[in-house]
């Protein structure tokens, strides 16, 4: 039984440790989507108006567990400041001084965030002495804890795990939320059930794959995930995202969809482009062609093609569940954010449940006009999701009392 705020007592006066996923997409220091640091509004309300003296932490992308400028979490303090309404007192360290004293200075019912976990080589240590030296040093700030990082909850980090063994420890409010949905997803989806793949964490994701294949009955892989795909079956993928050392098993992949009888559907064309960037030349070429056109070797594909989108769609529309984790393309870019659109627009249209998982791929969505009360459900957590929809056991919440 996951633990819930509930069990942890009155908070009034109590300093509570909050851990949130404010991996926020960020353009410089402009937030392009504050989706994850609205998703944490409730439970740091709620704490709020309980009178508890609230320290927030979190990530934002992957520092090389050193300060670095262009990952502080100054921007998200300065937004959440403005969501909540509140002050929020920010600390330019996570265990230093800084830290020490803006949690020192707090009053019943304030806020302070810290800065970027990850500035610290202990969140992330493969050794647990390391993560666990780290986590003391945070269980310092901190009477009780909450965790409520769904989108950081599958990995062995010393604020998911260690903090929440040292301290008394529950899930928050986006926690519970998400993993009500996400249950009924693993449970007893309705079929026919469709996983739509794509992004770029394309090893991260890959393994996912295999655990899926037995539960669903369509699997549809496109962004850069499609590459690896593709030149599994032998087409040249000029300079487009590649992991060489997975097509092997990826082939095992292919092999176990025929066997499964599940429909693995792959992109029959794609946007190639002359750069990674906005305002390449691009041409829509067959997945057997990317290399023909004038750039070569040196194209890239930054989206699925037209035909590919209608067939995604086409799938998508006739499922009775839908779980779709990664945009199809580069959809930052204009030019390139037509199958991510024609996909999105395809789960609003599901008679059933439609779920939308990922940090980029929530951004996206909203990025292309897309309210978020036209899906079933957006998750706040992408590779979460995704190992969650496993069956795999996610340290953060086996830390929490989840069976
Ligand atoms: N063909 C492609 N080549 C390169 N990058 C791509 C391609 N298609 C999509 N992407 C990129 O994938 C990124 C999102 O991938 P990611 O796997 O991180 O998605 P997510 O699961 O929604 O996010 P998260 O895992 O952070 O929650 C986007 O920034 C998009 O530009
Ligand atoms: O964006 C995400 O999926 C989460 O914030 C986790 O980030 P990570 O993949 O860098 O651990």
């Amino acid at each position: 039984m996951l633990r819930t705020i509930e069990s942890l007592g009155p908070l009034a006066g109590k300093r509570v440790i909050v851990r949130c996923d404010l991996n926020v997409p960020l353009d410089g220091q402009v937030i392009t989507d504050d989706g994850r640091i609205r998703a944490s509004l409730t439970t740091l309300n709620e704490l709020i108006h309980a009178g508890a003296r609230t320290v927030v932490i979190s990530h934002l992308g992957r520092p090389d567990g050193a300060p670095d400028a262009k990952y502080s979490l100054a921007p998200v303090a300065q937004r959440l400041c403005e969501l909540l309404g509140n002050p929020v007192v920010f600390a330019s360290d996570t265990v230093g001084q800084a830290a020490k004293d803006a949690v020192g200075g707090l009053e019943d019912g304030d806020i302070a965030l810290l800065e970027n976990l990850r500035f610290n080589p202990g969140e992330t240590a493969r050794d647990d002495a390391d993560r666990r030296e780290f986590a003391s040093r945070l269980a310092e700030l901190g009477d009780l804890f909450v965790s409520d990082g769904f989108g950081v909850v599958h990995r062995k980090q010393a604020s998911v795990f260690e903090l929440a063994e040292l301290l008394p420890s529950a899930a928050g409010r986006l926690m519970t939320a998400e993993l009500e949905v996400l249950d009924r997803l693993t449970e007893s989806p309705q079929k026919p059930y469709t996983v739509v793949l794509g992004g770029s964490k394309v090893s991260d994701k890959l393994g996912v794959i295999g655990h899926l294949l037995p539960r669903v009955d369509s699997l549809l892989i496109g962004g850069g995930m499609m590459f690896t795909f593709l030149a599994a079956q032998g087409h040249p993928v000029g300079s487009s995202l590649l992991e060489e050392d997975q097509l092997d098993t990826v082939r095992g992949y292919l092999a176990e969809a025929e066997r499964l009888g599940v429909d693995l559907v792959l992109p029959v064309d794609t946007i190639v482009a002359s750069a990674f960037s906005a305002d390449a030349d691009h041409e829509v070429r067959a997945v057997d062609a990317i290399e023909d056109t004038a750039w070569g070797a040196s194209g890239i594909g930054l989206d699925i093609g037209p035909e590919t989108a209608k067939r995604f769609a086409e799938v998508v529309r006739s499922s009775t569940t839908v779980f779709w984790n990664g945009p199809m393309g580069v959809f930052e870019f204009p030019a390139f954010s037509g199958g991510t659109k024609a996909v999105a627009q395809a789960l609003t249209e599901v008679d059933g449940l439609s779920v939308v998982g990922g940090g980029d791929s929530a951004a996206a969505v909203r990025a292309l006009g897309f309210d978020d009360s036209r899906f079933g459900h957006i998750s706040t957590g992408g590779g979460a999701s995704l190992e969650f929809l496993e069956g795999k056991r996610l340290p953060g919440l086996e830390v929490l009392g989840w069976q």
